[in-house]
């Protein structure tokens, strides 16, 4: 790691704008991510987190402004290249091979890192096949077992339930070895219990992986009770940033986000779903 770069934000986006056509999906968009740390990007449908992650990646390109990781300007660094220098991301709607196996689909995220690449490994050279060999341990020993798919790993994804879908995907997103992780709606569709067990994971991934993790997410409960900062999104502005507490009581928030919709019957469904697990972490 960059040292000057440890001692400020892993991620540091500045006045970030991204148009399209008429359409301003971001409007000079501005917030830190500090190393270590859990920060939600939330906001009502439309308030451009989506786009904020497609610019982190790399899929957008912004008409203005600056993301800065690890003390590295993005600018004109394509997607395959931030994965490798560390920006991990899942996907709103699952983006697994479903035909494939949970293995076969953790490889994939692998490939980001492997010096031989994809067609050395399909075509066994010898270093392909070391290579290969020491990155199946890597994974039965240290992913699949953190993220108790064992049982599993054999399996089909479509053969799977939901809530193991989302957990093969940050199992495939933990594979390419980020130091950012981008969640992009994790417990999305998910049960009670399902959603206590990824948030179980989130935490786990911040406290012994040593993962930093950036999450958009519109379950409140799980957001304000996993989150160490929290930063809301309106109309393609950020309008106000801080700890779950202070953005909670934030008047601008109230109005254009919490008061929207059924925030609290949301709060109550799932309260205690994230406490439960930092308890368990
Ligand atoms: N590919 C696109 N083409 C045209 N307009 C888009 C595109 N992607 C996003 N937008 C527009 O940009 C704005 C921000 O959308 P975005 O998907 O980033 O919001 P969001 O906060 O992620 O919403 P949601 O919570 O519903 O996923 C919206 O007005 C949306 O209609």
């Amino acid at each position: 790691m960059n040292p000057e770069a440890a001692l400020g934000p892993l991620l540091s986006v500045r006045e970030l704008t991204l148009a399209f056509g008429g359409v301003k999906a971001l409007n000079g968009v501005s917030f830190d991510v500090a190393p270590g740390s859990i920060t939600s990007l939330i906001g009502p449908n439309g308030a451009g987190k989506t786009s904020v992650f497609n610019t982190l990646s790399g899929f957008y390109r912004p008409s203005a402004g600056r993301i800065v990781f690890d003390g590295q300007d993005l600018r004109g660094v394509p997607p395959a290249k931030r994965a490798a220098l560390g920006l991990a991301r899942s996907f709103q709607n699952i983006a697994l091979f479903r035909g494939m196996t949970v293995l076969d689909n953790i490889k994939l995220g692998r490939h980001c890192h492997l010096r031989t690449g994809p067609l050395a490994a399909l075509l066994y050279l010898p270093s392909a096949r070391r290579e290969e060999a020491a990155l199946r341990r890597d994974i039965e020993e240290r992913i699949i077992d953190f993220l108790e798919i064992d049982h599993i790993r054999k399996a089909p994804v479509a053969a799977l339930s939901y809530g193991l879908q989302k957990r093969v995907e940050l199992a495939r997103a933990l594979a390419m070895q980020p130091r950012l992780l981008l969640l992009d709606e994790p417990v999305a569709g998910m049960n009670r219990e399902e959603t206590e067990d990824m948030a179980r994971f989130i935490l786990e991934v911040r406290r012994e992986w040593g993962v930093t993790v950036l999450m958009v997410e519109h379950d409140m409960g799980m957001v304000m009770d996993l989150s160490d900062h929290v930063v809301v999104l309106n109309f393609g502005q950020v309008i106000a940033a801080g700890r779950p507490a202070e953005v909670q009581r934030d008047p601008q928030v109230v109005q254009a986000y919490l008061g929207s919709g059924d925030v609290e019957g949301l709060r109550r469904r799932f309260r205690g779903a994230g406490s439960a697990a930092r308890e368990a972490a």
